[in-house]
């Protein structure tokens, strides 16, 4: 029997993009949707791409009217989920897209975030070493930040067998749809078509300590992330471009053996053949991962590239990843590798 889903924050881009997975989804029935200033509007009003739904109203953001529900998707700024997620009984599964639940230690949330810490839920990162046993029947996802998703899927598997010394630097750029769809200033189209541009410069990005937790639970030891978000003239994708320095005794087919034996069974992640190189048109609106990764020997660098569509495998495609491995469905259900292209 289908379970019942409902979609707080559906009138935004992440709300958006699970709605456009689950119409997919074969063991998923559309429940409630809601939003907050956009409430009372039709949903095609709003998300005319999304056709069988245009006709349905938004709710206000309540636990009641989220109530009664098998699965509910929360797509909310940061720092509203905590309040929601504690009025919808232990027996639903709450699927949260933001930050809240993320982060393990209270210190890199009040730091980054700047509010009190609501808690810690299993991470929606499956391809993470005991990833996929941390969802298994578990009624909370703490879905991972897109940035960390692109980044950790990049170089966890160098660390994790051991050829990576424990500093990383990463460069990443985003589209611009990773923003969210409330207007700001730095994302009007003269902003930002034809350039590209640098923020949160030297630690200051809210998505370096989960980088750090990731990274270093695949290392067993504290890793640090230098991390360089860019802003690029698109609406969709992210390409990261991470290194590391290599453990004495790498060598380019030492690398590419642990590459290839982490994501040999990844339904998602396509480590790329030899001497191609990821880019995001190839992933736009799929559930896959692009990665790649080369050893600059001259340097003593490990190089890896990851490409994901921010939407899908950054935030919804993810989420609904972990909500068909939370709910024993199997795990590419209603997901697509396919991308469009051009
Ligand atoms: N965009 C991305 O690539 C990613 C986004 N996320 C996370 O997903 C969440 C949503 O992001 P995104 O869709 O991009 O943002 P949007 O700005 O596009 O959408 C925000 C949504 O939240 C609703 N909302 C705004 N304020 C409130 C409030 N005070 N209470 C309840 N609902 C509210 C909005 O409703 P209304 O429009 O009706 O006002 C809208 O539906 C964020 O936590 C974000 O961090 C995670 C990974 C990637
Ligand atoms: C281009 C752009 O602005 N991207 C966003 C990342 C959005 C996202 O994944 O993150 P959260 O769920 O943590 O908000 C940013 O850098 O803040």
């Amino acid at each position: 029997m289908a379970v019942r889903a409902a979609v707080a924050g559906a009138s935004g881009y992440a709300g958006g993009e699970a709605l456009r997975l689950l119409l997919a989804h074969p063991e998923v029935e559309i429940g409630v949707l809601t939003g907050n200033s956009n409430a009372g509007q039709k949903l095609g009003a709003l998300q005319p791409h999304l056709l069988p739904l245009a006709d349905r109203v938004l709710a206000e953001t309540t636990p009641e009217v989220l109530a009664g529900h098998d699965v509910v998707f929360l797509a909310l700024p940061h720092g509203q989920s905590a309040a929601v997620a504690e009025q919808l009984g232990p027996d639903v599964l709450v699927v949260d897209m933001g930050a809240d639940f993320r982060l393990k230690d209270p210190a890199d949330w009040e730091k980054f975030y700047g509010s009190p810490h609501a808690g810690t839920w299993p991470y929606g990162l499956p391809e993470l070493p005991g990833g996929r046993a941390a969802l298994e029947g578990s009624k909370r996802i703490a879905v991972p930040g897109c940035y960390p998703t692109a980044v950790s899927l990049a170089l966890f598997p160098a660390y994790a067998a051991g050829l990576a010394e424990a500093e990383a630097v990463v460069v990443a750029a985003s589209g611009t749809s990773g923003a969210g769809k409330a207007p700001k200033p730095h994302l009007l189209g003269s902003e930002v078509m034809g350039s590209m541009s640098p923020y949160g410069v030297g630690g200051g990005h809210r998505h370096t300590p989960e980088m750090i937790q990731n990274l270093s639970a695949a290392a067993g030891e504290r890793v640090t992330v230098s991390f360089t978000p860019t802003l690029a003239p698109m609406p969709r994708g992210i390409l990261a471009t991470c290194s590391a320095s290599a453990k004495e005794g790498v060598t380019a087919e030492s690398l590419r053996a642990a590459y290839e034996k982490a994501f040999a069974d990844e339904p998602f992640v396509h480590l790329l053949p030899e001497g191609q190189w990821p880019a995001t048109a190839s992933v736009h609106g799929s559930n896959a991962v692009q990665v790649q990764v080369a050893y600059d020997e001259a340097a003593g660098r490990i190089i890896a590239i990851s490409a994901i569509d921010n939407l899908t495998k950054g935030t919804a495609g993810g989420a609904v990843q972990s909500m068909n491995i939370a709910l024993g469905f199997p795990e590419e259900l209603g997901l697509s590798t396919i991308g469009v292209a051009p």
